[in-house]
């Protein structure tokens, strides 16, 4: 059986990241999901993408696409700007469905769920766009309530005590949850997303390029952040971004995309030691190699 996913090796990771990289030693994607869907729910990998194919008209933007996401770890997807990093994330939560392919979220076929199911599942993530996402009608404080207002039955005293809590986690209080959206630089605007994403406790984190808009020291700030709140909290962090730094930062796990499929995937230090020439080329920022403008 034949699959894009490099089986990870442990070598060089954390003693946590070694221990799950070993757990997938010795089988391939396609193995693992059969195990996984079996006899294991959500075991290793979190997320799996087999054989997916994405197309708008003409434009070919996932062509026989294989990654997964292993669990309980933070995976940096990173990829050339305009390769269909968005595509895939809005795939992974089900808002945009595969032409061919499937997706599994702790083994469970997202194009085969019901609109109800979807639902359910959609509460297992919690994202964080690209600009943070925020109503601009509301305060910061309102913003990070909304879901728990929209989704559980807490009490505006239980709410308060959750909404506070993940604010103080991101580093905005001291009157910063008064403010409107309008009001906050562009690296609030991120912390208060970031909030936002995690008050319904989610087991599935996505960042949509968490970099973008941002300086480097913000940027840098920011992944110090994401590392913090993960090591607190725990759970299967996806971060979407074309910023290598941030790969180098946070990617305990990384796969890279190119032309609709992802090239190489693996813990970090072999993805930063990889022969492949457009890894290789991509990971060092080089103007020579395969990638070229177009
Ligand atoms: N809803 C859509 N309809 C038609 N084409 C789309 C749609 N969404 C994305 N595309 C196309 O898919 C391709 C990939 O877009 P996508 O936004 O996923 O790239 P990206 O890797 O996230 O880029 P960037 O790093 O610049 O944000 C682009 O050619 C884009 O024009």
């Amino acid at each position: 059986m034949s699959s894009d996913i490099q089986v990870p090796t442990a070598g060089g990771a954390s003693p946590e990241t070694a221990a799950l990289l070993d757990r997938a030693a010795g089988y391939d994607l396609h193995q693992g999901a059969m195990q996984v869907q079996e006899d294991r729910p959500g075991d290793f990998w979190s997320i799996e993408c087999i054989d997916l194919y994405k197309r708008f008209g003409s434009n070919r933007v996932m062509n026989g696409l294989n990654v997964g996401i292993p669990e309980g770890m933070i995976t940096v997807i990173l990829g050339p700007s305009g390769t269909g990093k968005s595509v895939l994330l809005s795939h992974l939560i089900g808002l945009m469905f595969p032409d061919q392919g499937d997706i599994l979220v702790h083994g469970h076929s997202v194009p085969n769920m019901t609109m109800k199911q979807l639902l359910e599942m959609r509460r297992k993530f919690g994202i964080l766009f690209q600009d943070g996402a925020l109503f601009g009608s509301m305060s910061v404080y309102d913003n990070v309530a909304f879901p728990l207002r929209q989704h559980t039955d807490f009490n505006e005293k239980q709410i308060r005590d959750i909404v506070m809590g993940r604010l103080q986690e991101v580093g905005l209080t001291g009157g910063a949850e008064a403010r409107m959206p309008s009001e906050l630089s562009g690296g609030m605007k991120k912390r208060a997303g970031f909030a936002r994403a995690l008050v319904l406790d989610p087991q599935i984190v996505m960042f949509d390029e968490p970099d973008s808009g941002l300086d480097p020291v913000r940027t840098a700030l920011l992944c110090q952040l994401i590392e913090k709140v993960h090591a607190e909290n725990g759970g299967t962090y996806v971060v979407i971004t074309h910023d290598i730094a941030s790969a180098r930062r946070i990617g305990e796990y990384i796969a890279v995309l190119w032309k609709g499929r992802i090239v190489q995937s693996g813990d970090r230090d072999d993805m930063f030691d990889s022969p492949n020439p457009f890894v290789r080329q991509f990971l060092a920022g080089a103007p020579e190699g395969p990638l070229g403008m177009e």
